[in-house]
């Protein structure tokens, strides 16, 4: 059986933040605000595994009421949504990401947030494809206030 799911997340920049993308401190001027480290990259394949899986989303699983997840490390929010998949018999088709931000530059620290993904999803790296964009300084992500991400996830299972 092939499953399906996408994911969408935009996280405000605030100075004072540190900037983790996909489970990588990007050296920048500003970070990301949330309730957890805000790893905007890994929310929306988070919630694209949750989306396949018809187990709702992030904010269902960890609510970002409970103190539990007050500067929650995402990576380990995405390893434990993982494992729902695994215990349902599902490996990883491949996931395909976009990350949408003016700034910083993404391209330099897309090897490295590919093999954290991989890592996570028990998969190969050829299964695992980010990209970035900017959105040609038009909008919220192109004025420098926020970064979006989206990710679309393929789960087999045999
Ligand atoms: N934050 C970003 C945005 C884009 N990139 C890379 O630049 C290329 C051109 O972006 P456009 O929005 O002008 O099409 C894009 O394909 C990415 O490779 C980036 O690294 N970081
Ligand atoms: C991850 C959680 C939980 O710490 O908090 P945030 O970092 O605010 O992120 P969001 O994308 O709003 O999703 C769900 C939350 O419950």
């Amino acid at each position: 059986m092939i499953r399906v799911g996408q994911g969408f997340d935009v996280h405000q920049l605030t100075e004072g933040r540190p900037c983790i993308i996909g489970g990588v401190t990007i050296p920048y001027e500003k970070g990301l605000l949330g309730h957890s480290d805000a790893d905007v990259l890994l929310h929306a394949i988070t919630d694209a595994v949750l989306g396949a899986l018809g187990l709702g989303d992030i904010g269902k699983h960890f609510p970002d009421t409970d103190e539990a997840f007050k500067d929650a490390d995402s990576l380990k929010l995405l390893e434990r949504v993982w494992e729902l998949a695994k215990e349902r018999g599902y490996k990883l088709g491949n996931a395909d990401s976009t990350i949408i931000a003016q700034k910083p530059k993404m391209a330099p620290y897309i090897p490295q947030m590919a093999e954290i993904i991989a890592r996570a999803l028990e998969a190969d790296l050829s299964q695992i494809n980010v990209k970035a964009t900017t959105t040609e300084q038009l909008g919220f992500t192109g004025r420098g206030e926020g970064i979006a991400a989206q990710s679309i996830v393929c789960l087999i299972k045999a």
